[in-house]
């Protein structure tokens, strides 16, 4: 097998110069930018400047002189540019777990879904997307609402016109697996059924296009590949053609068409703002904020592609080592079938992940033997996955992962 030149790979990166818009340890690689994004250093400043300068110093009038009132609309529309959206079609806003029952209720209440009950998913996906499913239909009773789990190999064979809404992650979270989610939406329509995406590990790392591909509903977080922190708020996207009936049930009063008139009854604010809750985080909000600016003068089809010689480099790589064959791919083998990860089934694969910790490469493990490595064009290079094969091709040969200490596991993994 060739030797990868993983300098030239860099050298020819034209996406490398990204990297330094980034604060990153220098003794750490970093392969879990699917879980955390790493720090912008200009979101650094920026909350540091808010709280300084604007919270410190102006005070309360910050909501009229920064514009903190139109953060989740000036924020969303940044974020329709990278989902294909228009920007009067996103709010940036709450948890995806609490987008999610919003557009779950948005959906049983369209036009047309009354005589349905079925959420149709997939037995695999994001736990919190099958709980917040749950939750709807023990509140309204399965009469009402049932939760329906397929394999993804069999969802789209799955519609049918008991189907309210498929509830579908673009990409996996343990396998890295990219569903297709236009062809998703052509056949839900054929059975008038919407189709509600989760975006959590697909946003920022490839493009997308919603309207294009005409999906309902969708959801994401920003703290992956947007980078904008732990914790920082998520998106809802709802498809123009669905505004003007679009209902929910968390009528908070920033989803108030006059929030400042105080008024006894909830009159709901026209459009995407009526997904709006409660305050704005905004501190958080300004790191999205800030985050969002990596992205310019970038395009999503130059992420996807650099993502696409990563992977490509480390499945590369891995497979020079004659312990490689223990590591099973759970990842599809194809790449457009994938998102921007790599997972391996492996016994060892915790104390193996600790192992690589220890030394500074940065991977995780998901039960019940899985390891992934996420790979984040914006910052990643290729020569870290030379040194994080060599310090991989160490413990495999040592076999230090089975140092006692890695018996014990962490709560967060
Ligand atoms: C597919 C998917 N959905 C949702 C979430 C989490 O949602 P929340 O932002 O509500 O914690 C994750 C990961 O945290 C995820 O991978
Ligand atoms: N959201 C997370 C958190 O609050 C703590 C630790 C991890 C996460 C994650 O994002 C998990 C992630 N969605 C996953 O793909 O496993």
């Amino acid at each position: 097998m060739n030797q990868t030149d993983y300098a030239q790979l860099d050298r020819d990166d034209p996406l490398a110069h990204k990297r330094d818009d980034f604060q990153l340890p220098p003794d750490i690689i970093y392969f879990d930018g699917n879980s955390l994004g790493a720090l912008p250093k200009r979101v650094a400043e920026v909350v540091n400047k808010t709280t300084a300068t604007q919270w410190g110093g102006d005070l309360i009038k910050s909501w009229n002189q920064h514009n903190w009132v139109s953060l989740p609309t000036s924020v969303g529309a940044k974020i329709a540019q990278l989902i294909g959206a228009r920007a009067d079609e996103v709010i940036c806003c709450d948890s995806i777990s609490v987008n999610l029952f919003k557009v779950i209720c948005a959906a049983m209440s369209a036009v047309g879904s009354h005589d349905r009950r079925i959420i149709l998913s997939t037995r695999d996906n994001f736990p919190t997307d099958l709980y917040m499913v749950q939750g709807v239909e023990a509140f309204l009773g399965q009469q009402r609402c049932e939760l329906k789990l397929v394999d993804e190999s069999e969802l789209i064979d799955a519609i049918d016109d008991q189907t309210v809404a498929v509830l579908a992650t673009e990409v996996n979270f343990r396998t890295g697996r990219r569903l297709d989610l236009a062809k998703l939406a052509e056949v839900a329509h054929s059975f008038n059924a919407l189709v509600i995406a989760d975006l959590a590990h697909s946003a920022g790392v490839m493009p997308i296009q919603l309207n294009q591909w005409q999906i309902d509903y969708a959801v994401g977080c920003t703290y992956k590949y947007l980078n904008a922190g732990p914790g920082a708020p998520a998106f809802v996207y709802v498809n123009q053609r669905h505004h003007a009936a679009l209902k929910q049930p968390l009528q908070g009063w920033f989803g108030h068409s006059r929030p400042f008139d105080f008024n006894p009854d909830y009159q709901g604010a026209a459009g995407i703002q009526r997904m709006l809750v409660g305050t704005p985080p905004v501190i958080s909000m300004q790191a999205v904020n800030a985050a969002l600016d990596c992205f310019d003068g970038v395009s999503l089809e130059q992420v996807r592609a650099k993502s696409l010689q990563l992977t490509h480099a480390f499945q590369h790589g891995l497979a020079c080592h004659d312990w490689a064959s223990e590591f099973e791919l759970i990842s599809p083998p194809q790449a457009q079938h994938r998102g921007s990860q790599l997972s391996y089934a492996h016994p060892h694969a915790y104390q193996i992940c600790q192992a690589l910790i220890d030394r500074g490469v940065i991977a995780d493990f998901r039960a019940p033997n899985y390891i992934r490595f996420g790979f984040a064009p914006l910052y990643n290079q290729f020569r870290e996955i030379q040194v994080a094969l060599e310090q991989l091709a160490d413990i495999m040969e040592s076999q230090s992962y089975l140092d006692p200490r890695w018996q014990q596991r962490l709560a967060v993994t």
